[in-house]
């Protein structure tokens, strides 16, 4: 069976039905924003830093963050501590395939299609934990209702190096650059968005038709983001970069970046390091993709609470000064949210041991390489 492609009204989950749910959910909140947390990882301080972030930028909407069930209590007390709706979904896995995710890790990602079983919101803005907004955007939730929302991104990373794009050296947030060859690669790819921010319209038959739709195609090495690119490809209306900066725009398309309009930043940058990425930061729990002489490691890169500085492009004084200032609202005590506390965040000896495992001992994974690009996860050596 073909992909189904949502027409604009599918995409808004709009049905005869929908209008009926509509009017008995008159008293439903209007929006949230969502974001998405898996695993037991740093990513948390990300999903801490947008909640502080929205308070700053003074947002009206609350901030709800859809967990995996391997994000440990302790996490998600801190984040209602911080005021944000914790709901957790269950996973969504894309059918047996042997692709390779341009990460191995976005295979999660797919359980972002779970944001669409929050009915209880009209309309979302869904923002990846390592997104920062820096003034307020609640206008979003004004766009017409009946399309999808969000920003186009980059074709000219070493992430997109398994792409027809990349290999001709188009992009198309440069189409007058290198010219797509229509003549040997037939018409060009449609307008295609970064999945690290958009906005959406929840509905339970549009989650269906995502999760069916899903089960008949082949999983692509963007994972979700080629998915929700298929299945929107009608309803897509491009927003500007202001809304999603993603990092590499700063470096391979400085002239469309204009740092003081840009609202939203997505410190999504991969970066290459020459030594095995664990090695290179001591950390056993960095994972990094064997790319024959360099280790892609998504961790490291632009990720704040990861940045060093040392690895390719990031050493820039405009990625330094947007990581200081992601730590200057991280670490803003003020910004902590100053509702009643519906948790205490009891990090104390309870949680330390959750987090450290059965054994009590912090249970570090790695990724070992056996070749270019295959990803195994093992035991770190040195737990062992
Ligand atoms: O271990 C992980 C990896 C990813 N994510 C979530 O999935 C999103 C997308 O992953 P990532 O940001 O690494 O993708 P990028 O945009 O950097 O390619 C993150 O922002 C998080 O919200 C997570 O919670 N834990
Ligand atoms: O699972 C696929 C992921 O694809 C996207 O990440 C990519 C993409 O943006 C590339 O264009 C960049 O080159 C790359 O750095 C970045 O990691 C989304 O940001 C993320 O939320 C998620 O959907």
């Amino acid at each position: 069976m073909a992909p189904e492609i949502a027409s604009s009204k599918e995409a808004a989950g709009f049905s005869k039905k929908k209008h009926g749910q509509r009017q008995q959910r008159e008293v439903a909140a209007k929006g949230a924003y969502v974001t998405f947390l898996a695993g037991k990882g740093d990513y948390v301080k990300g999903a801490v830093g947008l909640a502080k972030g929205l308070r700053r930028a003074g947002s009206a909407y609350p901030l709800v963050v859809a967990v995996l069930p391997d994000v440990p209590e302790s996490h998600r007390r801190l984040l209602v501590s911080q005021g944000c709706v914790v709901r957790e979904i269950e996973p969504v896995y894309p059918p047996e395939n042997q692709t390779r995710f341009a990460m191995a890790y976005y295979v999660i990602n797919y359980s972002k299609l779970r944001i669409w079983q929050f009915v209880e919101y009209e309309k979302m803005v869904y923002l990846d934990a390592d997104i920062q907004v820096f003034d307020n955007i609640d206008h979003l939730f004004d766009l017409p209702d009946g399309h999808f929302y969000a920003v186009m991104d980059c074709f000219c990373e070493r992430t997109w190096s398994h792409t027809p794009q990349y290999k001709v050296g188009y992009c198309q947030q440069r189409p007058e650059g290198a010219p797509w060859p229509e003549s040997e690669l037939g018409p060009p790819p449609p307008a295609y968005f970064n999945a690290g921010m958009f906005v959406h319209e929840p509905s339970m038959g549009t989650c269906k038709r995502l999760l069916a739709t899903l089960r008949v195609t082949p999983p692509t090495p963007f994972a979700e983001q080629d998915f929700l690119n298929l299945f929107f490809r009608d309803a897509y209306r491009p927003i500007p970069l202001a809304y999603n900066l993603v990092m590499a725009m700063l470096w391979h398309h400085p002239e469309k970046v204009k740092l003081a309009d840009v609202k939203v930043v997505h410190y999504c940058a991969a970066a290459t390091t020459s030594e095995p990425p664990w090695t290179h930061h001591g950390d056993d729990t960095v994972m990094g993709i064997y790319l024959g002489k360099r280790y892609l490691t998504p961790f490291q890169g632009s990720k704040p609470w990861k940045y060093t500085g040392e690895e390719e492009n990031m050493d820039k004084e405009d990625i330094r000064a947007l990581v200081e200032r992601w730590w200057d609202i991280y670490d803003d005590e003020s910004l902590d949210y100053k509702g009643a506390s519906l948790a205490t965040v009891a990090v104390g000896q309870a949680a330390a041991e959750e987090e450290a495992g059965a054994d009590g001992r912090k249970q570090p994974f790695r990724t070992t390489l056996s070749k270019a690009g295959e990803v195994r996860f093992v035991t770190a050596p040195s737990a062992a």
